[in-house]
């Protein structure tokens, strides 16, 4: 078994831990970029299983990481769900009209969302065959919640269109969360399917939330989609990632969904959260420091170190990797993670 899986299913702390990093696919990489210019469009390339494989694998052949992190969106949900995604600087969506009418025009129907996720797993199968057995393969999909913001009309405006649709009309806003429930827990046990050995489940917005919303709109729903994938698939190894909750919000997170693992943001003192019982933990270095390096870069890891040492733990960045990251530091971040190793 792979350290990374190892570790995830809370066997023991491992020195040095396993590492890997969110967006490690990307465009803080020469090849990466080669690739993308090739695929025309960051959709194209997602929508190309060969060149999506290939991707995945870059970060993995330059740096041994101890896992690969299938390259996709979480967006691609979204549009198996029949609603318009194009990218341009970042993504760009029609906003859904916050009414019950057009969240019943959504495609509900799995045999019409699977043409447009068939193209992940056909690139996770491609991504096992290319890697070690040492070396895990991991899917993923957004959190309803953090789908719905970008549905109802942005992300990263404190998520006021989605939350206004759901103070206002609770039903058909439910009604959203619940069909990406659906798709998100069946693409998820798709791609566990596919050849995914873990999957992470990125709430990127779960943060900034009245405790009635976090609960209704982020433990919830990710606690349905822990239970379905579950069931379809035993003992299946979730991780999940609610950006920015605090400390409470994160146990709270942790107890209820049931997850194996808990991406934890830089804000979180690592200490405080090893230290009370819950699941595998991960992450959680500023990418800010990794592209500062030197003395930032040192001091942020070695903490990271000294808190997790006695607990179950994977090395992450808090948040994705930045373009701007140089590539020398992250040879010196893995070289402070794992010694001469
Ligand atoms: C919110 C969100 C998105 N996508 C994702 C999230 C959740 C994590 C987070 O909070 O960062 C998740 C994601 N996006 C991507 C992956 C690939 C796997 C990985 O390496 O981690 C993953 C796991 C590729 C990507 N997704 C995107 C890129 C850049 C596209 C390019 O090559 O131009 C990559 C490599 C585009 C994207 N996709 C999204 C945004 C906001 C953007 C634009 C910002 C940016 O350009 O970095 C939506």
């Amino acid at each position: 078994m792979s350290l990374f899986l190892d570790v995830l299913a809370g066997k023991k702390a491992r020195t040095p831990p396993p590492i890997w990093m969110m967006r490690q696919a990307g465009r803080y990489l020469p090849e990466y970029r080669e690739v993308r210019a090739k695929a025309g469009s960051f959709l194209g390339l997602c929508g190309n299983p060969e060149l999506a494989a290939e991707v995945t694998l870059q970060p993995i052949r330059r740096f041994d990481f101890d896992a690969a992190i299938i390259f996709s969106d979480i967006l691609t949900v979204i549009m198996a769900l029949g609603h318009a995604v194009t990218f341009d600087e970042g993504p760009k969506l029609p906003p859904l009209e916050p009414h019950r009418e057009a969240v019943a025009a959504l495609q509900r129907d799995p045999a019409r969302w699977r043409p447009v996720l068939a193209p992940v797993c056909e690139a996770l199968a491609l991504a096992r065959a290319g890697l070690s057995h040492d070396k895990a393969l991991i899917g993923f999909a957004g959190a309803p919640w953090t789908l719905a913001t970008y549905m109802a009309g942005g992300g990263n405006d404190e998520q006021k269109a989605a939350r206004l649709w759901a103070y206002r009309d609770p039903e058909s806003f439910d009604a959203l969360l619940a069909l990406l429930v659906d798709c998100v827990s069946q693409h998820l046990i798709w791609q566990f399917e596919a050849g995914a050995e873990a999957v992470q489940i990125f709430d990127s917005w779960a943060g900034g939330l009245p405790p009635v919303l976090f609960e209704r709109c982020v433990v919830k729903p990710t606690q349905a989609i822990v239970e379905k994938v579950r069931a379809a698939v035993p003992n299946a190894p979730i991780i999940g990632f609610p950006r920015g909750t605090g400390l409470t919000g994160l146990l709270d997170y942790a107890e209820a969904t049931g997850v194996d693992g808990l991406s934890v943001d830089p804000a979180i003192d690592l200490g405080l959260i090893a230290a009370a019982e819950g699941p595998v933990l991960q992450g959680n270095l500023d990418p800010l420091a990794l592209v500062a390096g030197g003395d930032a870069l040192r001091t942020g890891v070695e903490s990271i170190l000294k808190a997790t040492k006695h607990v179950p733990f994977i090395f992450n960045l808090g948040h994705g990797i930045l373009p701007t990251t140089p590539i020398e530091h992250v040879h010196e971040l893995l070289k402070l993670v794992r010694g001469t190793r």
